[in-house]
């Protein structure tokens, strides 16, 4: 059976490695409909080589620029609704939510709302909004399969128990650009040395977090929602080779790991093709050439945006919406040469100190959350600015 797919951001790094995916098993999947945000050209050559029936980009300036692009025949849609409506496409199946940051959080509910499978890269729309998407994923019979790499191989490694017998899951880190950089180094370090992931080929806000270990916290978030397991057993270890992209511990003390040479396209295409495995023709890990396989503890002092991540799982209700939207316009600032790298934590923790949390009983609650963090974000960065 061929299985239709609509590609949420098929213009980021997933988006792209995704097609990749489906180009190289044309009889088992079929690309319905692609979105992007302002790459219009790229999302113009992927409709001429997939022929989606539709897609959308993120306005209407946008969309009227991409019209004469396109090849015949395909519908064309623009800003949030249209890539809602791309979601919720009656003959997709599988909805790979690939877009970035918050911008990811409606329409990977509009998925969900939809009964559609959801391959879920968008690790930001769990953050936020977490209990909320499982909620709807009960309601509407959507299920979710993860693609982060930590997070396939925990839903991988978790096939060899029963949920009951998991001690704790373990996920890793490479410990990004700056694993060895001094705790005082980290106020110089510029967004290029920055945007230098030592394992891999990553989104540009993605890659900041990894620097700054956010990613891992927003992926601590990110398995407690996943998995629903407490943060007190979900533990971080880094692993500069990023080989092992993740374990569980079971109660007798065994440990369940996947392994693999660090290429987005494996868990994609596990996401894609689960329960089954496809024969992926890409590069095979050797473990010969990958030793030595390194572990050491996270250093909390000098990152201490994964403690943060920690305690906005444990003050709970919209703490978590409030850090990524905080973490967000902090990254940003930072990529625009306003924010010093080592400050971000610190735009995050005083947002996080000012906001007011509460439990979030509906999306458009944990989207005002998001607003109000922003403009607490942004006046923190502006005070920091002055000073
Ligand atoms: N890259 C990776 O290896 C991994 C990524 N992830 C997660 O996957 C998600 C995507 O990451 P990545 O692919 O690196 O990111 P990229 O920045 O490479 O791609 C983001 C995609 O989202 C689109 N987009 C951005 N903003 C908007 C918007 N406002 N409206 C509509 N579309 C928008 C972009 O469009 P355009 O470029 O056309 O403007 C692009 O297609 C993130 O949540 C990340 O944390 C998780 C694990 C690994
Ligand atoms: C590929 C992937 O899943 C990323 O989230 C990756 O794990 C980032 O690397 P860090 O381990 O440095 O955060
Ligand atoms: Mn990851």
């Amino acid at each position: 059976m061929v299985k239709k797919i609509a590609v949420l951001g098929s213009t980021g790094s997933i988006g792209r490695s995704t097609l990749e995916v489906i180009e190289a098993f044309p009889e088992r999947f079929q690309v319905v409909a692609l979105t992007a945000g302002e790459n219009i050209e790229l999302l113009a050559k992927q409709a001429e080589k997939f022929k989606p029936l539709q897609v959308a980009c993120k306005n209407e300036y946008l969309a009227e620029k991409l019209k004469p692009l396109l090849p015949e025949g395909i519908k064309l849609l623009h800003g949030k609704e249209g890539i809602m409506a791309c979601a919720r496409h009656p003959e997709v199946e599988i909805v790979v939510s690939a877009l970035v940051g918050s911008a990811g959080l409606l329409p990977t509910m509009a998925a969900v709302e939809a009964g559609k499978t959801l391959a879920l890269a968008n690790k930001e729309s769990l953050v936020m909004a977490g209990k909320l998407l499982f909620k709807k994923a009960q309601e509407s019979g959507a299920r979710v399969i993860p693609v982060d790499s930590e997070h396939s191989a925990i839903f991988q490694a978790l096939h060899a128990g029963r949920p009951e017998d998991v001690n704790q899951i373990i996920l890793t880190a490479s410990g990004g650009p700056f694993r060895d950089t001094p705790k005082e180094v980290l106020s110089q370090v510029t967004p290029e040395q920055a945007l230098k992931h030592p394992n891999w080929q990553m989104g540009p806000k993605i890659t900041i977090d990894s620097a700054t270990l956010m990613n891992k916290g927003l992926e601590v978030i990110e398995a407690h929602f996943l998995f629903k397991i407490p943060p007190e057993k979900i533990k971080v270890v880094i692993h500069p080779q990023s080989i092992v992209h993740s374990l569980v511990e079971f109660v007798d003390g065994s440990v369940i790991a996947q392994l693999g040479v660090p290429d987005m396209r494996v868990p994609i295409a596990y996401a894609l093709s689960y329960p089954e495995r496809l024969p992926l023709p890409f590069p095979k890990l050797d473990l010969v050439k990958a030793s030595p396989l390194t572990f050491e503890e996270p250093d909390l002092e000098k990152f201490p945006c994964l403690a943060l991540a920690y305690e906005a799982l444990r003050l709970g209700g919209t703490a978590p919406a409030v850090l990524n939207a905080a973490n967000e316009i902090a990254v940003e600032a930072f990529l625009e040469g306003r924010l010093r790298f080592d400050l971000i934590p610190v735009v995050v923790q005083k947002t996080l100190e000012q906001a007011q949390i509460k439990e979030p009983f509906s999306i458009d609650e944990v989207i005002n959350a998001d607003i109000f963090a922003r403009i607490i974000a942004h006046q923190i960065i502006d005070e920091l600015e002055k000073s």
